[in-house]
């Protein structure tokens, strides 16, 4: 007996399905359904198991900045997510053109609107947004957008909570301070639960992300001192953006390293922020970030005070527990050191902790890429929670890492 011969059959979820053996309808409510029928000796006594499962509807998103390494980013994970689709993308300088013709490597990414003008962009065909602009210029733009549209804004524009902090930090007034308060920091693998509710999500810094994943778990747990944290930062020259500037030229930057923002990067209140609320005091941090010659990458070394009575053995099992089901975090075994290398193009933190030379003290290292866990691979996870699918959808690509 085949699924031919039947015209009408009932699944496994109690539903009724008629059709001709190719095409199968049900009447059921709440979305598609697609019938399933395998051949099964033992299941049914007909040697046939029928069940059926719902169709998802693609998701079509809209890429703001696709032009960009962020966007660009976006794009090539998006190659393999099962249920978004781009349904437009924008750009700047590079409105009217294709996007292989700014980015060649993304040649294999058919079927891609041509980028236009954020001013001529119409979203009624579209259920969430990447906005992947410059800080600042964000905010009315998102204002602006149709109220039912899922955002994750990859600026920072809405990170910060104290919106006078933003105004220091930043110098500039905040433009909307109303959906400041709704937005949710999308740290995700501590602010899960506030992410599937949310409309609007703030995806972090590279930095902060880095910083924050194996500091929250241990200032939570009490087990470091939550003072006299000292964080050096390394990242690659991608996190500056692609807009050209003079101090990102390769003459600048190769066969060296510079600090910048030494004291005052504007990463520093989003940080304290993370770990002051983990902390349940203020929390102050001495931060350094460096540019090092190589395109994406971000290493992290932080400096810290073991909590009395504590050993680095509690602070690497506290680590291993609190992300032992996390699919992109991966605390590696003991000793092992963490290499930008290991994560390049991938959307995993890699993190390990080591016993200083001086008692009492512990270093951690950690390593992301800050184009993808740092930026648009954590921007995808989000907006998979928040779009209830699974949260590693898109996140393996196999198209190549450009720069
Ligand atoms: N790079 C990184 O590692 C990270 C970046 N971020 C943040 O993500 C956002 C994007 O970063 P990134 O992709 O690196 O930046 P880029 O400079 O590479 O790209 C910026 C994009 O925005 C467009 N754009 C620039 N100015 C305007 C404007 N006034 N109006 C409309 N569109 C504009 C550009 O268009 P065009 O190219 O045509 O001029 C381009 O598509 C930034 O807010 C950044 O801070 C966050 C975490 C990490
Ligand atoms: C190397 C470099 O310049 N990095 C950027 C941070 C990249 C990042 O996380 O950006 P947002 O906070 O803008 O989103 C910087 O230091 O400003």
């Amino acid at each position: 007996m085949s699924a031919a011969t039947f015209n009408s059959v009932s699944c496994s979820r109690g539903c009724r399905w008629k059709g001709d053996g190719k095409i199968w309808k049900t009447n059921k409510p709440n979305g598609d359904y697609q019938l399933n029928v395998k051949r099964h000796s033992v299941v049914s006594p007909k040697g046939l198991s029928i069940s059926c499962s719902k169709l998802e509807k693609e998701v079509r998103v809209a890429l703001l900045g696709a032009s960009g390494y962020t966007g660009a980013e976006i794009i090539r994970l998006l190659a393999n997510h099962p249920s978004f689709g781009i349904g437009l993308m924008t750009a700047d300088r590079n409105a009217g053109k294709s996007i292989e013709s700014v980015f060649p490597h993304l040649v294999t990414q058919k079927d891609l609107p041509t980028l236009i003008s954020t001013s001529d962009a119409d979203f009624s065909d579209v259920d969430a947004v990447f906005c992947c602009l410059p800080h600042g210029t964000t905010q009315e733009i998102i204002k602006g957008l149709p109220h039912g549209l899922k955002i994750v804004d990859l600026s920072a524009d809405f990170r910060l909570r104290d919106i006078s902090e933003y105004e220091q930090w930043y110098g500039q007034a905040h433009k909307a301070p109303d959906l400041q308060e709704e937005a949710v920091y999308g740290l995700t693998e501590m602010f899960r639960e506030q992410i599937k509710a949310a409309r609007l999500v703030a995806n972090p810094g590279c930095y902060p992300t880095s910083i924050q994943l194996p500091l929250v778990p241990l200032i939570k747990a009490k087990l470091i001192r939550d003072q006299n944290i000292i964080i050096d930062a390394k990242s690659g020259v991608s996190g500056a953006g692609r807009g050209a500037k003079v101090s990102n030229l390769y003459t600048e930057l190769s066969e060296g390293i510079m600090s910048y923002g030494v004291t005052k990067h504007r990463h520093v209140p989003e940080i304290e922020q993370g770990l002051s609320e983990a902390a349940g005091v203020k929390v102050t941090v001495s931060f350094t970030p460096h540019l090092m010659p190589m395109s994406r990458g971000m290493q992290t070394t932080i400096y810290v005070e073991i909590a009395p009575g504590t050993t680095v053995d509690e602070l690497y099992e506290q680590l291993k527990l609190s992300y032992e089901k996390e699919e992109f975090v991966r605390v590696l075994e003991k000793g092992v050191v963490p290499r930008t290398h290991d994560v390049r193009g991938s959307n995993y933190c890699y993190m390990n902790v080591f016993p200083d030379r001086i008692p009492n003290r512990a270093i951690i290292i950690s390593v992301i890429d800050n184009l993808v866990k740092g930026a648009s691979g954590q921007a995808i996870q989000n907006l998979n929670i928040m779009m209830g699918l699974p949260e590693n959808a898109g996140l393996a690509s196999y198209l190549p890492v450009f720069p």
